[in-house]
Order: C-alpha cells, then sequence, then structure tokens
C-alpha cells in the first residue's frame, strides 16, 4: 500500500452546538485517488476545510508525512504542498488563463538593485501553455477573459492550477459538478494524470458512478465520523449507499 501523506485522527469540529465532525479519521495516500463520501451534512467540507487551513479543528490531530502538523490558513497548508480546488471556482474572471494560473504566484522579471521587476507575462504564459498542454487541458483562447470561457473550461483551469502548485495533496470539491460529459471525462482524465504523479487526490463527490471509475480508495463519513473505507476495483454501489446512510458501519466510534 503506498504512503500516507495526509491522515486526520480523531478530529472534532463544532460549530457552536453544532458538531460537524465527531471524531473523524482520515487517510490520503500518495499516487492514489481517495473518494470522500457521506450523505448531505455527513462533515465532507468542514474536514477538507480542516484539512486544508480554511477552519482550525476543535480538537484532534492532523499528520502530515507522519508529523503532526497545524495548518493556521490555507497559505500555510499550500506552502507545505496541499492544495484544493473548491465547487465555486475560486478564479479571477477578468483575468486570462495564464494570469489565472500564476494568481498569488506571478513571475516577475528581474528588476534593478535585486528589486521586483514588472511581471513577466510571456514567461507565465510560456509555462501555462505548456503545463495546459501536460495535462491535457484545450481552451479555446489563452489570451480572452476566463470569464468568458465555457464552464467546463474554467474548471479545467481550476483544476490545473492546484495540480500545477500541489506537491503533495490536492482536495477537488465536485470537480465535475455541473459539467456536460465530455467535459467531465476530460476532468476525470486530469485527476488520473495527477495521481499519476504520485500526488494524493481527494475527490469530494456524490457522484457515485464517478467515484467508482476514478478512485482508488473510498472513505466514508456519516455524521461527522468515518463509518467505512473501501479498497479496489471490486467496491460495489450497494455497499458504499449501506455505509452512506448507516445500513453498514465497518467503523465504530473512537
Ligand atoms: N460554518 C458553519 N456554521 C454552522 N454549522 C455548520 C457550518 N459549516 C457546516 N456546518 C454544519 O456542519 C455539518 C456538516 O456540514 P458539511 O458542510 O461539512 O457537510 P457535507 O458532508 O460537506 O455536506 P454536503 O454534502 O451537503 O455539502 C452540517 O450539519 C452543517 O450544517
Amino acid at each position: 500500500m503506498s504512503e500516507i501523506l495526509l491522515e486526520a485522527v480523531d478530529l472534532t469540529k463544532h460549530y457552536g452546538s453544532v458538531e460537524a465532525l465527531r471524531g473523524a479519521a482520515f487517510q490520503a495516500r500518495a499516487g492514489e485517488v481517495t473518494a470522500l463520501i457521506g450523505d448531505n451534512g455527513a462533515g465532507k467540507s468542514t474536514l477538507v476545510k480542516c484539512l486544508s487551513g480554511a477552519e482550525q479543528p476543535t480538537s484532534g490531530k492532523i499528520l502530515l508525512d507522519g508529523a503532526e502538523a497545524h495548518f493556521d490558513s490555507p497559505t500555510t497548508a499550500r506552502r507545505l504542498g496541499i492544495e484544493t480546488v473548491y465547487q465555486d471556482l475560486a478564479v479571477a474572471p477578468e483575468l486570462d488563463p495564464a494570469a489565472n494560473l500564476f494568481l498569488g504566484r506571478e513571475i516577475h522579471r528581474k528588476g534593478i538593485l535585486g528589486k521586483l521587476g514588472m511581471l513577466d507575462k510571456a514567461e507565465m504564459r510560456r509555462q501555462a501553455v505548456e503545463e495546459f498542454q501536460r495535462l491535457g487541458v484545450t481552451l479555446q483562447s489563452t489570451d480572452v477573459p476566463i470569464g468568458s470561457l465555457s464552464g467546463g473550461q474554467r474548471q479545467s483551469v481550476a483544476v490545473a492550477r492546484s495540480v500545477v502548485w500541489a506537491s503533495k495533496v490536492v482536495f477537488m470539491d465536485e470537480p465535475t459538478a455541473a459539467l456536460g460529459v465530455v467535459q467531465r471525462e476530460r476532468v476525470l482524465d486530469v485527476i488520473k494524470k495527477v495521481r499519476d504523479k504520485g500526488i494524493a487526490v481527494v475527490l469530494i463527490s456524490h457522484n457515485m458512478p464517478e467515484v467508482l471509475s476514478v478512485a482508488d480508495r473510498v472513505e466514508v463519513l456519516r455524521l461527522g465520523k468515518r463509518v467505512a473505507r473501501f479498497t479496489g476495483p471490486d467496491t460495489k454501489l450497494e455497499d458504499l449507499v449501506a455505509a452512506m446512510t448507516g445500513a453498514l458501519v465497518q467503523e465504530e466510534a473512537a
């Protein structure tokens, strides 16, 4: 089995009186797609937020490469190689795809006396085109604001951006929601390419056929706890549904 890159141990998260996580466990492994599934309100988004620095857990431990880690912000998590693609697409619609790829990490020309010079747009464009090609992201045009591209193309750029910068883990929250069949396949291909680079991909999805087609492992959350894990191609839809609804419980609460 491949190495565990990121692990949640007995995480809790309280929002006032709401217990979104109640001792949740989770593992993401290098070179694998792990699907994180569960019914609405199971705690998936909360777990991802805690593991990517967007929220702080109330208690429990997060381990990165086996050592306890504290992500006090998404910036800290990103610096440690953890990227997230959110459902609501945090792209800048007025910028072109290359500028979006380098958002917050722009390349500058060398300035005078060691100061930062102007933005090196040509170099960013060159590297962006190379990355899009490598990941199989085809865009109508790389010169137009991303807001004028189709939803699928915007999503592909958002996925490409996280992938280009992630060195360890990429969280993808419903990356194919609202995409047509062709675009969906393209995004799934990108996910597989990223996995094959040795990155741990975590896919949050309500689409069970998609989960079964792309995930190497599945972890199931229910009422803020992990209740089951499945590995390999023999995983059955009925078992996933049973675990999500509480009919099948493999793991008792810690
Ligand atoms: N900021 C918040 N304030 C209060 N309660 C919250 C907050 N965020 C989440 N919750 C609650 O925590 C629980 C888990 O929510 P979460 O969004 O993590 O579930 P989910 O599995 O991602 O659900 P979905 O599939 O519907 O997106 C829910 O009961 C939700 O209402």
